[in-house]
């Protein structure tokens, strides 16, 4: 289970950033996070990925606390980032045997993985190139194999669609469906309603700062369309 407790982080200088949030995430669920452009997601997400600091709150995974035992923590965590901040003069597969090293993966279980990953993703043969001759959407499904070679408990991806052509879409799609019903843990911020609709079964809506609505997908959709919800609740933007 995740468990994000009364999340908040305000930037030095600006009263911006995330404030009181909480979020309760069972095995298999696919949550939704989704707001206006700068309603708090990314804030959130970094803080539960341990790259920001918060100022209050905790955040969990099953029994590990991230501020008491950030390395354990980690380890059960897969996270994309809204832009991928990658060594150029690498080659892809430079960078996925430097992760996969930092998990610690055996190399018989990497190679099955990882072929599969690569297969699926279209990048077999750009996994041999620099990553200074990708582009943004080559970068993301790097990120993606590199993340989900570890079979992470939770998997945390910021805008993971922003970029990637139908088929990787596709596939993203079916893999956060597979990873979630094996047990696995999503959330992902995301404009695209459409498919948050589809196979979310739980939602958050982020407006400055704070949740507006936190509940099952299935409740919200009860009221109207997630495009009907999310106009209503940001309309004091
Ligand atoms: N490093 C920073 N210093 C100060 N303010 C920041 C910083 N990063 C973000 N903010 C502010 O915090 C607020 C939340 O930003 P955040 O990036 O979390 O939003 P978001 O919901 O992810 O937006 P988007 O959909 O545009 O990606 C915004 O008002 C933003 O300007």
């Amino acid at each position: 289970m995740l468990s994000v407790k009364n999340l908040s982080k305000t930037y030095k200088g600006s009263n911006k950033g995330v404030q009181n949030l909480s979020l309760e995430l069972h095995e298999g669920d696919i949550c939704a996070f989704i707001g206006a452009n700068g309603a708090g997601k990314t804030t959130t997400i970094k803080s539960i990925v341990g790259i920001h600091t918060f100022d209050e709150g905790e955040v969990k995974l099953y029994d590990t606390n991230l501020k008491d035992d950030p390395e354990h923590y980690k380890s059960m965590i897969g996270y994309s980032p809204d832009t991928p901040a990658l060594y150029n003069n690498m080659t892809g597969k430079a960078y996925i045997e430097l992760i996969a090293s930092l998990y610690k993966m055996e190399a018989d279980e990497l190679d099955e993985r990882l072929r599969y990953l690569l297969k699926e993703l279209k990048f077999e043969s750009a996994v041999h190139d620099l990553v200074s001759s990708y582009s943004h959407g080559m970068k993301q499904r790097l990120v993606l194999i590199a993340l989900l070679m570890h079979n992470p408990k939770l998997i945390i991806l910021d805008e993971p669609f922003v970029g990637l052509d139908p088929n990787a879409t596709d596939f993203l799609v079916n893999e956060m469906k597979s990873r979630a019903s094996e047990g696995a843990i999503i959330l992902y911020s995301t404009h695209v309603l459409e498919v948050a609709e589809k196979i979310c079964n739980k939602l958050v809506i982020l407006n400055n700062g704070e949740a507006v609505v936190n509940d099952s997908m299935e409740n919200v959709l009860k009221k109207a369309s997630l495009n009907e919800i999310f106009r209503d609740v940001t309309s004091n933007e």
